[in-house]
């Protein structure tokens, strides 16, 4: 019996990139996907903080989704230059990515502080994506299932279910290289993250989306959505070019 597979989630993260005049890219992409070129797949831009609000205005009532790059696990306080669930909701998002390697690469953050934030976006009533994965190191030393099964039994917040948790597999070093892993290397790692979900949530683990993430462009798209348990994909740098990121979206049939 084929399993039916979740809707699939396609995710742009603008990282550090992207002015107020210089929003072109992100009216190009709602345009193609009000339009229908992408297929079944639900469509997220994550742009900064600073876009937030008036992309989130320009996406009332069309069918994609706005998102933030991080949150605070607190809802307020004293905590200079930090953004809560609470704030990233107030603004329109609907989704926020925890986790992701940079942040604990350059920030030093914890899979305790991920679960946290992953739990601080259930409480405001986001989506959380959380962002796991190998360097190259630790790939070469034989322990990418070592590092990302205890990075998800760290990072996954009790509770998790398919409406409020997305899981995305990101190999640092396939980051902004062009480096990819090949097809079935993507399908051992997604298939033992979908095993641990199952161990952890029972049946509700097949319901969260486990996105691929580095490297991902319209060019190996197709191939990547066609490995078993990759319900989508988590863009970066292809995703500040409109045609490109459609191009992604659309192979997500
Ligand atoms: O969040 C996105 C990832 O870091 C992937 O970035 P990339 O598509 O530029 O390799």
């Amino acid at each position: 019996m084929t399993a039916i597979r979740p809707r699939p989630l396609v995710a742009g993260n603008w990282k550090m990139n992207g002015l107020v005049l210089g929003v072109n890219e992100f009216d190009a992409i709602a345009t193609g996907v009000a339009a229908r070129e992408v297929g079944r797949a639900e469509v997220l831009i994550c742009p900064p903080f600073t876009l937030i609000s008036r992309f989130a205005a320009a996406a009332a009532g069309q069918h994609i989704k706005i998102g933030a790059q991080d949150c605070h696990p607190k809802s307020s306080g004293a905590h200079t230059g930090d953004v809560s669930a609470e704030m990233v909701k107030d603004a329109g998002a609907s989704y926020v990515i925890v986790g992701h390697s940079e942040r604990r690469v350059c920030y030093g953050e914890s899979d305790a502080l991920v679960r946290s934030k992953a739990e601080a976006a259930r409480r405001a009533g986001l989506v959380a994506i959380i962002c796991i994965g190998e360097t190259q190191a630790e790939r070469e030393a034989g322990r990418t299932i070592d590092v990302v099964g205890t990075q998800l039994a760290g990072s996954l917040p009790a509770g998790a279910t398919g409406a409020n948790t997305v899981i995305a597999y990101e190999p640092v070093w396939a980051i902004g290289t062009g480096l990819t892993p090949t097809v079935d290397d993507v399908k051992v790692v997604h298939d033992f993250i979908r095993s641990r979900l199952v161990e952890a949530l029972e049946g509700e683990g097949h319901e969260l989306r486990i996105l691929y993430g580095g490297s991902v462009k319209p060019s190996n798209a197709a191939e990547l959505m066609a490995v078993d348990n990759v319900d989508g994909a988590l863009v970066g740098g292809a995703s500040l070019k409109a045609t490109d990121f459609l191009g992604i979206a659309a192979a997500y049939r």
